[in-house]
């Protein structure tokens, strides 16, 4: 019970999480200075995780686990120390995480902290929690408050839908896959069963309109239809949930998790009101540091580019799996503001192999 209090006192991370932490954070770690180890101090930067990008410069003795950045506090500014900290930086360095290395608890043995778009009860939530057990989830506010999340330090992981068997990509995420520097560990299929939400004493035939997340409304596009409620979308499911119930709305109803129901205690009208039963959203685990695939079972990998306009050139690139019998899980086309065409592929195949036939 005490556990459920703490964690419902949770506000949201919201975009101002660029301010500095205050003194009274508990997250150490949440401010850190990467210093490129071949780069004289001098030229000290202050980038977002970008440890994969640099792990060629280490040393140039293929130590592909090694990454190339050193964490190191805002607070040490002290030349004299180089030498000392460059010896030491080797050992400090951050692990990539191994396949093997899946743990629940962070190196000090606290709980993991997996940042969430939504608020409580929302179904990225309760992924999260499937994704790493007896994680401390964190509620954010936008999916890209998430990603800046595990960038900054304030949190270890974030877990994120990029797909859902009814609705399709998420395009959004896949886009802030491309903006941000974090690494795709893992994925975890979480089954997701929408409940039509009011206030106690609220009937169907009370509700005119119905809030929720737009991949949830999508999700339940006949069920609504039917029930003739004009749709309204917002951030969240649950968030829908909380401000139908804050703002005791009589004739609004929201799509949400039967947990949210109970959170926000709102009744539920009718279950299982997606159009399909098997209604499964995936959802990625990111990290700061890249996962290093072993070699006793196949990994499943993504790979993100752009091809320049031309006849043939969507042709071509996928002739490079084709010919190789590389079986793609995968493709999805979308334009990103970066660039006019990005494809992702999705892959079994062992990770340097992949390397090597790119
Ligand atoms: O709104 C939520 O509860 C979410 O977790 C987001 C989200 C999504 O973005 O697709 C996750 C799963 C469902 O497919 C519906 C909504």
């Amino acid at each position: 019970m005490a556990a459920s209090v703490a964690r419902s006192q949770l506000t949201p991370l919201s975009r101002q999480i660029t301010a500095k932490p205050s003194q009274s954070d508990q997250t150490p770690k949440c401010i850190v200075r990467f210093r490129p180890l071949n780069i004289p101090r001098r030229f000290n930067v202050t980038v977002k995780a970008s440890i994969n990008r640099n792990d060629e410069k280490i040393g140039g003795n293929n130590n592909k686990t090694a990454p190339a950045l050193h964490p190191q506090s805002i607070l040490d500014d002290d030349d004299d120390e180089e030498d000392a900290a460059s010896k030491d930086s080797l050992n400090s360095l951050p692990r990539p995480l191994s396949s093997a290395q899946f743990s629940n608890f962070v190196s000090d043995g606290s709980r993991l902290r997996v940042a969430y778009q939504g608020v409580r009860g929302a179904y990225s939530e309760s992924a999260a929690e499937k994704a790493y057990p007896n994680c401390e989830a964190v509620p954010c506010e936008q999916f890209d408050t998430a990603f800046e999340a595990v960038e900054r330090w304030l949190v270890d992981r974030a877990v994120l839908p990029i797909e859902n068997s009814l609705g399709g990509s998420i395009h959004r995420n896949y886009d802030l896959l491309l903006r941000h520097r974090l690494h795709i560990v893992g994925e975890v299929k979480f089954a997701v069963r929408h409940c039509l939400l009011a206030n106690p004493g609220v009937k169907v035939e009370d509700l005119k309109r119905v809030l929720s997340h737009p991949q949830a409304l999508a999700q339940c596009e006949n069920t609504l239809t039917k029930l003739g409620l004009v749709r309204e979308a917002v951030d969240d499911t649950a968030g829908a949930a909380k401000y139908v119930s804050f703002e005791q709305l009589k004739d609004t109803g929201a799509v949400a998790s039967s947990s949210a129901a109970a959170i926000y205690g709102l009744n539920i009208l009718a279950e299982d009101i997606q159009d399909d039963c098997d209604n499964v959203t995936r959802f990625l685990m990111l990290a700061r540091e890249p996962i290093i695939p072993g070699t006793d079972r196949p990994f499943k990998t993504s790979i993100v580019f752009s091809l320049e306009e031309g006849p043939g050139v969507l042709f071509k690139a996928l002739a490079v799996f084709a010919l190789r019998q590389i079986n793609l899980t995968k493709v999805c086309f979308f334009s990103s503001w970066i660039t006019r065409l990005f494809v992702i592929y999705y892959f079994f195949v062992f990770f340097e192999i992949a390397f090597e036939y790119l």
